[in-house]
C-alpha cells in the first residue's frame, strides 16, 4: 500500500484527491494537511506527498519531504523561474513529479501540439485561449504556459522574448513570430484551453475540456505509483509517468 499524504485538504483538488485516495485499493491515507497543521510530523512515514497549494506553501512542503525523504507529486501551478529553480534543487534529495496538469488528455494533446506546430511553423498565427473558474488566482494556467512552451520549442522560437500576454490600444498589426495568450475566468469552468493555429484560408484549433476534476487526481495517483516504483531522487514530468518520454 501506498501511503499517501495530501496537504491542501480543504481545496478544491485536495478534496477530490482525498476521495480518489480512498478507492483506490493501492493507497492509503496517511495523512490531510492543512494551513496550520504540524506539516512535519504529519509528513513523518508517508511515502508520498500529493500538493495542490500555493508555490510558496509548496515549497516549504518539499524542503520537509526532502529532510524525511517523502516523494512528492506537485500539482501547484503559478511558480516564478526561482521558484522552479528552488524544485529543482529539492528534487536533487527527494523524488518529484511536477506537471501543471496531471490530466492524460491533456498529456495526450500537448504530443499533438508538438506535431501540428511542426507542420504549421510557417504561415499560421499560433493563439492559446484559457479559459477557468472564478477563483483561479493565477494566470495564464500553467497548462496554457506549457501548451506555449512545447509549440514554441516546435517552431525554434523563444517563449520568454515571443510571448504576448493580452492586448488593448492600437497594438498595431499582428508579429507572426509571436505566441499570443488570453486568459478568461468565470464561472465554474473546470478547464478549456484551445491553441488556435490561425492561416489564410483556414484555422486549426486544438482543444481539451475538462468536465471533472477527477481527471486530474486520478493522474496524481497514476504519479504517486510511478515515484512508488523505485524512484529516490530526480524530477520528473507526466512525459515520464506516461511512458511519453522513451
Ligand atoms: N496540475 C493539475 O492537474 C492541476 C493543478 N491545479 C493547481 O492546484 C493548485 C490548487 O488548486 P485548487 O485546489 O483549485 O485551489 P484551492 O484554493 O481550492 O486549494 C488550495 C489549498 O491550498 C491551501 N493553501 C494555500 N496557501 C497555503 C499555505 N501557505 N500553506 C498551506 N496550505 C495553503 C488552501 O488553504 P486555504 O483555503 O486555507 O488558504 C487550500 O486548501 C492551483 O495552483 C491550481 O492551479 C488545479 C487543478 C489541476
Ligand atoms: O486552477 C485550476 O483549476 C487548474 N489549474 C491548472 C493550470 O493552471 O493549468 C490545471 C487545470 O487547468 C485546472
Amino acid at each position: 500500500m501506498i501511503k499517501v499524504a495530501i496537504t491542501g485538504a480543504s481545496g478544491r483538488m485536495g478534496k477530490m484527491l482525498i476521495e480518489a485516495v480512498q478507492a483506490a485499493d493501492d493507497c492509503t491515507l496517511h495523512v490531510t494537511l492543512d494551513k496550520g497543521d504540524d506539516v512535519r510530523a504529519g509528513l513523518a512515514g508517508a511515502d508520498v506527498l500529493i500538493d495542490f497549494t500555493r508555490p510558496e506553501a509548496t515549497l516549504e512542503h518539499l524542503a520537509i519531504c526532502a529532510d524525511l525523504g517523502v516523494k512528492a507529486v506537485v500539482g501547484t501551478t503559478g511558480f516564478d523561474d526561482a521558484q522552479k529553480a528552488q524544485l529543482a534543487q529539492l528534487a536533487e534529495r527527494t523524488a518529484i513529479v511536477f506537471a501543471p496538469n496531471m490530466s492524460v488528455g491533456v498529456n495526450v494533446v500537448l504530443k499533438l501540439l508538438d506535431m501540428a506546430a511542426r507542420a504549421l511553423a510557417e504561415g499560421y498565427d499560433i493563439e492559446i485561449v484559457e479559459a477557468h473558474h472564478r477563483m483561479k488566482v493565477d494566470a495564464p494556467s500553467g497548462t496554457a504556459l506549457q501548451m506555449g512552451q512545447v509549440v514554441a520549442d516546435a517552431v525554434g522560437r523563444d517563449l520568454k522574448a515571443c510571448a504576448v500576454y493580452g492586448r488593448e490600444g492600437v497594438t498595431g498589426a499582428r508579429d507572426p513570430s509571436t505566441i499570443g495568450f488570453a486568459t478568461v475566468r468565470g464561472g465554474d469552468i473546470i478547464g478549456d484551453h484551445t491553441v488556435l493555429f490561425a492561416g489564410i484560408g483556414e484555422r486549426i484549433e486544438v482543444s481539451h475540456k475538462a468536465t471533472n476534476r477527477s481527471i486530474y487526481a486520478q493522474g496524481s495517483l497514476r504519479c504517486a505509483r510511478f515515484l512508488a516504483g523505485g524512484k529516490t531522487t530526480g524530477l520528473f514530468g507526466m512525459n515520464d509517468v506516461l511512458g511519453f518520454s522513451r
